[in-house]
């Protein structure tokens, strides 16, 4: 990697990260928030957008071809709204340090997503990653459009699916069972449903043994690989996979990547989101990281592998600073996108 120049200015890694003289004594914040410690905030690692550089590119405009597009994300933002003093706040720290800002009467404002803007086109399969808590699930509640951004707009030329680890399968009845109903919930007649069951079969590469035990008996991986079966038997245009592909072996990936590319040629577009580099590697044509709520880099799979991993890397270490220039050093290197949409090419807003 790039050595650090003379001249670096570390950055705080955080406006939170406390000096022992605690937070009291410089923000106002509820005393409901402070750790047990007393201290409140401190021993806070993560790099915090605010302190981050802009890019000093300017905007690169970028046409919304109509007959091209199946995602725009136009300068989306999501600041999610807590309650500072419920139990589930209290309980995640993770949460409680990316709060921004406390509001009164015990709210907190939580950003999750920073003013992302990227157009996706047909054929494409988009890998999504970015550490613990970095926004890659907000943005694609984003892009099912279940989630409205508190910023900006998301626009899908179809409704997304979206194929998550806790999507619903029914842990009482049989794969068989769950096979039919997934696909009777997902809209398929039916008829519709009969005909895909052995595709499904087939794709999900369970036998007839696994198919007739009830789902509570499953492995995780042999859920996973059911779920994805099942949600991609529908030949969605917009498909969303949050973590799905993990769990399953290298036949099962194979065959995976097979229906993805499936997917991709019937001129649909898929949102890989997973901590799997490899995964990523091996499926995607293009790669979106997304880092405390910004977007750091959106390009090719191995380049922002690559500068993803040395990230990784650094943090996991300890070597904050260094990980704060891989950060910097990855968001000079981004062009901003300006949305255009010209008459007519305005896709309807997701969800
Ligand atoms: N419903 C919610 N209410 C409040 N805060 C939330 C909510 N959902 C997510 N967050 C916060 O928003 C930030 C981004 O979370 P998100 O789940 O999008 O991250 P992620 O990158 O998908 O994380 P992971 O890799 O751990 O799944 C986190 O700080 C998280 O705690």
């Amino acid at each position: 990697m790039s050595t650090p120049t003379s001249n670096y200015t570390p950055r705080r890694a955080n406006w939170l990260a406390t000096s022992n003289s605690g937070v009291e004594e410089n923000l106002d914040l509820d005393p409901e928030l402070l750790d047990e410690s007393g201290y409140g905030f401190e021993e806070i690692e993560e790099i915090h957008w605010d302190d981050a550089p802009f890019t000093h590119s300017a905007p690169v405009v970028e046409p919304v071809d109509q007959n091209k597009v199946s995602v725009v994300v136009d300068y989306a933002s999501k600041i999610y709204r807590v309650r500072s003093g419920n139990e589930h706040f209290k309980s995640k720290k993770r949460i409680r340090k990316q709060v921004q800002r406390v509001l009164g009467s015990g709210w907190a404002e939580i950003p999750a997503l920073e003013e992302v803007s990227f157009v996706v086109n047909r054929g494409e399969t988009v890998g999504v990653i970015g550490t613990n808590g970095s926004g890659k699930s907000t943005l694609m509640k984003l892009l099912t459009g279940k989630v409205r951004p508190t910023t900006g707009e998301v626009y899908a030329t179809s409704t997304p699916i979206m194929l998550g680890v806790n999507a619903a399968l029914v842990k009482e009845i049989s794969g068989r069972e769950n096979i039919k109903l997934g696909c009777l919930a997902m809209g398929l007649s039916p008829k519709q449903a009969a005909e895909k069951y052995d595709m499904i079969v087939e794709l999900s590469g369970l036998d007839e043994d696994a198919l007739n035990m009830p789902l509570k008996a499953y492995s995780s991986g042999m859920a996973a690989r059911l779920q994805f079966a099942i949600a991609t038997s529908v030949d969605p245009d917009i498909l969303l996979i949050d973590e799905a592909l993990n769990t399953g072996d290298a036949q099962f990936r194979a065959r995976t990547k097979k229906r993805l590319d499936q997917v991709r040629s019937q001129a649909g577009c898929v949102f890989l989101v997973s901590h799997s580099l490899g995964t990523i590697k091996q499926m995607c044509t293009r790669v979106i990281w997304i880092e405390q709520g910004r977007m750091l880099a959106d390009g090719d799979p191995e380049w922002v592998c690559a500068q993803y991993e040395e990230y990784t890397d650094h943090k996991s270490n300890g070597r904050m600073r260094s990980a704060q220039i891989v950060y910097d050093r990855t968001l000079l290197k981004l062009a901003p996108v300006q949305v255009e949409f010209s008459e007519g090419t305005r896709p309807t807003r997701a969800g």
